[in-house]
Parts: structure tokens; C-alpha cells; sequence
């Protein structure tokens, strides 16, 4: 699966770009805020039907402008697909595949499939547990549709039962009968939802801790930890139990919204122990772990959009990854960085068909 062509209007920075894309690498060089990571948020649109960056779609139609447009044309095993994304102020998104409008959304995750690697990946080390939980969700989604409708049903009972509990005086028998419900299937749809997360973090570890003992040459002992809130011993009698804290709270303590996956270095948690490089280094290996993954499971290779990869790593550390992304395993590729005398040499030591574009101020030459 590639890009072949990608047409945008008014989307952030980019008033107009017409690219024709190469099958390998796509370079794109250019200053700080000239609207490198901009083109690949496109690209990101395209296959999530949202931005990797900010979640208000209208925050990402260019300023003083009313609408954007994003087009692509991909081919998909000899097939062609056209997507066209729009979004008018004030009007619902539209989204299409070959001209005809989506019904649900959701309906178009996984045709695409993509991974990005981009220097906001350090959310998912240094911020709450909310980030970690959107990131395995996403993965999982790109290739389980049941995973997707689930966790979209676990989430309408978990905010039904909050509003609920925010009305709350007191917790009379009339009260207990209807948390009963929705604790029925908070047990029921976390049960599916959890045991998804840990098989999709049983099977992503060793490719995980390959890519990273690869990259890192072994110099450094790393794991991930998946904690589910639903496998303490009695998670039914201790959800019973929250219940007069939660209305007090107004919110739902315990569930699968409260799992968690703990990054480590050395036995020590990531976050606090580990040197820039190495946080990098984790999470390039992760996403690395997490295309090989997807491959295997859609039969089909992600696109890979690399932004500013190379930034704190070392010269080993860099040449490793310059040997894995050069290898058949990865099809298309998209990188970004400020200088083209990195990039080049890069180029050279991989010898993959390759097109640079230069970029300066929303516009794009190659
Ligand atoms: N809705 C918008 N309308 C106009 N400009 C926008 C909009 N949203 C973001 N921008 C601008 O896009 C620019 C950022 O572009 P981008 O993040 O693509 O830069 P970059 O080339 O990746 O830079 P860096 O090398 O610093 O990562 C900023 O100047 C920002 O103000």
C-alpha cells in the first residue's frame, strides 16, 4: 500500500500543496514551523479521519480561512482509493472513500493502516495513564472492529453512570437496582476490553524488546507492564464497594478507563530513570513493534511518517535505525527533519528510491 498523490487546501499552514508521492522515501526538509509535521498530520488525517495533534478540526483549518480540504490517492493492493477529507466552519466533517460518504466514522479505521513516530510520543511516558490507554486503543482498533465497538459502548455506560451518580443524594435500594445495571456491563464489556489490551501487549513485547535490543545494542534491560484494574481478585465487590465514593465524586473510580501499562528501564520506571536518548530510543522501539505488529495482522505494510527521528540519538543509535528503516521489512516511508546535509547521507546508506521536497512557509518543491 502507498500514497501516490496528496492534495490539500487551507489545512493549517499549507494554503496549497499538490504532491506527487514516491513509492519509497519522502523526504521533507525545511526551518522550524515551515509545515513539515503539518504534511504528515495530514497524511495522519487521512487514516484516522483526525488530526495526530490537535483534536478541534476546526483549529486546523488554516486561519481567516472558513474550510479545509485533504485528498489522497493510495494504492491498495493494485486497487485505487481516493479519500477526500473536508471540513467547513460551523458543518460536519465529510468523509469519503471513492466518492461515497462514510456512515460511521469508525467504519474507516484500519483501511489504512499507519504508524507515526513523532516527537509528541513523549506523552505517552511523562503524562497520566489517559495517554497510554488512547495509544493501546488505537493500535487494537486499526485491526479489531469488535475491540473499537466495545470500548465505544463501554464508554457511553461508564458517562451514563456518571451523570447519574452526579444526581445522586443519596444510595437507597431504587439507587443500588440501577448501578446494578450499569455495573453489569462495566464487568461484562471490561472483561472483552482488558483481555484484548493484554493479548495485544503479550504479542507486541518481544517485537518491542527486538526492535530496542537492536537499536540499542543491547546496552540496556527494558519492559512494559500491562496493569488491568480488572484483574484485582474481586473486581465486582470492590466496584460495589466505590460506590459511595464515586457518588460523592461524581465519577467512576474502577473500570478498564483506569488500566494502565508501566514502562520500564532497568527495573526502574522509564519516566524518572531513564536519559532522554533512551525515552526515544523505548518509544521508537515501540511504534517500530507496533508497525511489525500491524503488518502481520492486516497483511498489509503501514505507511511509516517519521518526524524528526534522528533528534537526540546518538551516532550508533541513529545508524541502527538508519539499517532498520532501510530494510524491505518498511514499504512507504515520510521523514522530516530541519537539515537536508542529515538527511542525505541517510539517503545514501539506505539506497531506497527516494524524493526530497524542500519546504519553507507552508509551501513544498522538490
Ligand atoms: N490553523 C492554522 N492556520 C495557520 N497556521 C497554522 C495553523 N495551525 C498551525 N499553524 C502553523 O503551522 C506552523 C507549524 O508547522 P509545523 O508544525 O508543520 O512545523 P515544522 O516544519 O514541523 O517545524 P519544526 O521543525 O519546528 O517541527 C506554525 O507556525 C503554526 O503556527
Amino acid at each position: 500500500m502507498y500514497l501516490k498523490q496528496l492534495h490539500l487546501i487551507n489545512f493549517k499552514n499549507i494554503e496549497l500543496a499538490q504532491l506527487q508521492l514516491n513509492k519509497g522515501i519522502n523526504c521533507f526538509i525545511g526551518p522550524n514551523g515551515a509545515g513539515k509535521t503539518n504534511l504528515l498530520d495530514a497524511i495522519y488525517y487521512m487514516s484516522f479521519c483526525k488530526s495526530f495533534f490537535n483534536p478541534v478540526d476546526s483549529q486546523n483549518i488554516q486561519h481567516k480561512h472558513d474550510f479545509f480540504v485533504i485528498q489522497g490517492k493510495y494504492d491498495v493492493n493494485n486497487e485505487e482509493e481516493h479519500i477526500y477529507c473536508g471540513l467547513k466552519k460551523g458543518q460536519k466533517k465529510q468523509f469519503k472513500r471513492n466518492k461515497k460518504e462514510y456512515d460511521k466514522l469508525s467504519n474507516h479505521i484500519g483501511l489504512l493502516p499507519l504508524v507515526m513516530i513523532s516527537p509528541q510520543d513523549e506523552r505517552l511516558i511523562v503524562e497520566g495513564s489517559e495517554q497510554r490507554r488512547k495509544y493501546i486503543d488505537s493500535v487494537i482498533s486499526q485491526y479489531d472492529k469488535t475491540y473499537l465497538e466495545h470500548l465505544i459502548n463501554y464508554n457511553k455506560v461508564i458517562s451514563q453512570r456518571n451523570i447519574y451518580l452526579k444526581k445522586l443524594k443519596n444510595l437507597n435500594a431504587q439507587a443500588h437496582e440501577m448501578l446494578d445495571i450499569w455495573d453489569f456491563q462495566i464487568i461484562e464489556l471490561g472483561r472483552k476490553i482488558s483481555h484484548s489490551r493484554m493479548q495485544f501487549l503479550e504479542e507486541l513485547k518481544p517485537v518491542f524488546l527486538e526492535m530496542y535490543n537492536f537499536i540499542a545494542a543491547q546496552k540496556e534491560v527494558v519492559e512494559f507492564d500491562y496493569k488491568s484494574n480488572l484483574n484485582q481478585p474481586d473486581f465486582e465487590g470492590s466496584l460495589k464497594e466505590s460506590r459511595e465514593k464515586d457518588m460523592i465524586l461524581g465519577y467512576t473510580t474502577k473500570g478498564v478507563h483506569k488500566d494502565d501499562v508501566e514502562f520500564q528501564i532497568g527495573g526502574y520506571p522509564i519516566k524518572k530513570m531513564g536519559s532522554q536518548g533512551q525515552k526515544k530510543t523505548f518509544l521508537i522501539a515501540l511504534k517500530l513493534g507496533q508497525f511489525k505488529f500491524l503488518s502481520e495482522h492486516k497483511k498489509r505494510k503501514p505507511l511509516l511518517l517519521l518526524d524528526d527521528i534522528f533528534d537526540k540519538l546518538d551516532n550508533e543509535r541513529g545508524d541502527r535505525l538508519i539499517e532498520l528503516v532501510g530494510s524491505d521489512f518498511f514499504s512507504q516511508i515520510f521523514i522530516t527533519d530541519t537539515q537536508l546535509n542529515r538527511i542525505e547521507p541517510v539517503l545514501n546508506k539506505i539506497q531506497k528510491e527516494s524524493s526530497i521536497f524542500m519546504v519553507d512557509n507552508g509551501k513544498f518543491n522538490n
